[in-house]
């Protein structure tokens, strides 16, 4: 069984990476890095580190890299060859992969193999933007060899750097959920978990894990704070997450058929992950990608709006939207875009053209601070 996974990253080889690989497959890599696609056609493996006290070690074997700036024509081989293809880039790098895709695959679906594309990326329905993208290409897919499930992927990966280069240290937890209704054949995956209904857990996990994540880096910068671990040792993050979280839980109660009971108890677990000691998480790397952060769809608005349309409190994702306006990673392109759209047009303007906040709304955002 053979897999190509686009973006060697952090989540690629830490995660999605050793579940193909504990599933037999031998995995391809497709990244614009040089020197991770070097080292993988080197090395030919790397090991998944678990940070937690004697925690394990796991090789991971059978890897090559294609990299798609110098060699883009290696991809064609390796998308005909696979059983499945996924990606962890980055949810606004998916247009440029479905244009890597795309010109191999009327081939691959002349093989009857199935072929499942799977993006596993931090936002709602991601393969289903992958898949517009590759549509927009081909037109219509008509061939019944070929599922697009969409998926939830949860494992904390921070940015790291260890002696060897390909070597990538992960918590402990992982979840992955996967859209079975859309599953092309019957050969399943081994680790993830399969629902017919996915909306329930990619939400929950988008508005509880990735919103409070947003709440640490967002608040816990105005501290003067630099790591997740860092932040969470001080009590007014604590409330201020606490807070954040009652608020989503709201929404995440209303909206699915999860009880308060569920969501208190996935809540302390998601703390319990916040405050690991074997890891090292930067605020930068958690708050980076701050208009995408701060879209209709995403982990702070969405919930936001809901509440705010339903008379629900909602304070505390209000002085979220502040906090992430006032982010201060000059490095992140899109924090550099909002600063200049900010001043250019106030963060009122900014608000409702970027995030789509109604005037009534944008205006008890800025009231909050
Ligand atoms: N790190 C985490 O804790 C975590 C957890 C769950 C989900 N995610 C999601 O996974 C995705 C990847 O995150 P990450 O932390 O692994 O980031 P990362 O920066 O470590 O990895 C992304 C990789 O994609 C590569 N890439 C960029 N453009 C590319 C292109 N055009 N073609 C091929 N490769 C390209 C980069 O070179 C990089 O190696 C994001 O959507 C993120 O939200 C991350
Ligand atoms: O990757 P982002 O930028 O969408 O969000 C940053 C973190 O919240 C995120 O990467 C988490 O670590 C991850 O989603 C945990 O599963």
């Amino acid at each position: 069984m053979k897999a190509v996974h686009f973006g060697a990253g952090n989540i690629g080889r830490g995660f999605i990476g050793k579940v193909l690989h504990d599933n037999g497959f031998e995995i391809t890599f497709a990244d614009v890095n040089k020197e991770i696609i070097d080292a993988l056609n080197a090395e030919k493996g790397y090991t998944v580190h678990i940070a937690e006290e004697n925690g394990a070690s796991y090789d991971i074997t059978g890897v090559s890299g294609i990299n798609t700036v110098d060699n883009p024509g290696q991809l064609e081989q390796a998308v005909l060859e696979a059983d499945i293809i996924t990606t962890a880039v980055g949810v606004n790098i998916l247009p440029i992969i479905a244009k890597s895709i795309t010109p191999h695959l009327a081939k691959r679906l002349e093989d009857p193999r199935p072929l499942n594309i799977i993006a596993c990326e931090n936002a709602v329905m991601a393969t289903d933007a992958l898949k517009e993208a590759i549509t927009n290409e081909t037109g219509k897919l008509t061939a019944s060899n070929i599922g697009f499930p969409n998926s939830a992927v949860d494992r904390i990966v921070p940015i790291q750097k260890n002696e060897r280069i390909l070597d990538v240290k992960v918590e402990p937890f992982y979840e992955w959920v996967i859209e079975e209704t859309e599953w092309a054949g019957t050969d399943k995956l081994e680790g993830p978990n399969y629902v017919q209904d996915l909306m329930p857990y990619i939400e929950r996990k988008l508005f509880t894990v990735n919103t409070g994540h947003a709440a640490i880096a967002y608040y816990g910068r105005t501290l003067g704070y630099d790591t997740v671990y860092e932040a969470m040792t001080d009590s007014k993050v604590q409330i201020f997450l606490n807070e954040v979280l009652a608020e989503t839980q709201d929404y995440i109660t209303a909206v699915y058929d999860f009880t308060a009971e569920e969501q208190e108890h996935y809540i302390d677990k998601i703390i319990k992950r916040f405050t690991n000691p074997h890891l090292s998480d930067d605020l930068n790397r958690v708050g980076r990608g701050v208009m995408r952060k701060l879209g209709p769809n995403d982990r702070i608005i969405k919930p936001l709006v809901y509440l705010h349309n339903e008379g629900e409190n909602h304070e505390a994702l209000s002085k979220l939207v502040m906090y992430a306006t006032k982010f201060d990673n000059t490095e992140d392109p899109e924090q550099v875009e909002m600063n200049s759209l900010i001043s250019e047009k106030g963060i009122e303007g900014f608000l409702t053209e970027h995030s789509g906040l109604e005037s009534d709304l944008t205006k008890e955002v800025i009231n909050t601070m």
